[in-house]
């Protein structure tokens, strides 16, 4: 709890996939006057995210799928190329990861490693991401991966070695921030 925080309303502007409030607070600055504040923001759940790597290989697994969001913001083909990540339902990190991994890449894992979590977009976006990695190897493969079908997935697997993914990031084919913290987290603790 913070003491310089009142929460006075709570109001839901939107309640259709999501949930967008408008919070009415007041807030004690630095001064210590008082100050009634609105803002928005949008409770979509928290989620998970996973970067695969062979260290023998040298390679990493990334998803590659239509994003609207990007599509209606300057991201011409709506295609983004992203480290495989779900929403939490009401599973816990590690068991949403896990399943996310297999349904999205057609990976069976075996470890996982919980690496750090993030507010992905603080001022307007509720979510805390949990960023995990995980080893895998060929034989780990038990399907094509793609996505649920019954919620429209359409999910590309894509197998790219480590340094391209790393130079993807300098070229702007890879513009996605859950993506990028991995895959510099990699080459930052020595592990590929
Ligand atoms: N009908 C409908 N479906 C939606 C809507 N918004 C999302 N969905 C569907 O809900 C499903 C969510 O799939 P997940 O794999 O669980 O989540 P995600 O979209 O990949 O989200 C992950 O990445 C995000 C972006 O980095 C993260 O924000 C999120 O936490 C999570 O890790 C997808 O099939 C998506 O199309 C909507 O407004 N309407
Ligand atoms: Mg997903």
């Amino acid at each position: 709890m913070n003491p310089n925080v009142k929460i006075i309303e709570e109001k839901v502007l939107s309640n259709n996939w999501y949930v967008l409030k408008k919070i009415i607070f007041d807030y004690r600055n630095h001064k210590g006057e008082w100050q009634t504040q609105a803002r928005e923001a949008y409770d979509r759940g928290n989620g998970a995210t996973i970067l695969l790597y062979n260290k023998e290989s040298k390679t990493v697994v990334l998803t590659e799928q239509f994003r609207m969001p990007t599509y209606i913001n300057g991201n011409e083909s709506g295609m983004l190329i992203e480290a495989c990540a779900g929403l939490l339902d009401k599973d816990n990190p590690e068991d949403c990861i896990r399943r996310e991994t297999e349904e999205e890449t057609g990976y069976r894992i075996g470890e996982v490693k919980k690496v750090f979590e993030a507010y992905m977009s603080p001022g307007s976006v509720t979510e805390i991401l949990y960023f995990f990695i995980a080893a895998y190897t060929k034989e780990m493969k038990v399907n094509e991966g793609g996505g649920a079908e019954d919620e429209q997935e359409n999910i590309d697997v894509l197998e790219i070695a480590y340094d391209k993914a790393l130079e993807m990031i300098n070229t702007g084919e890879i513009k996605d921030g859950k993506t990028i913290m991995l895959l510099q987290h990699l080459r930052l603790n020595n592990i590929l």
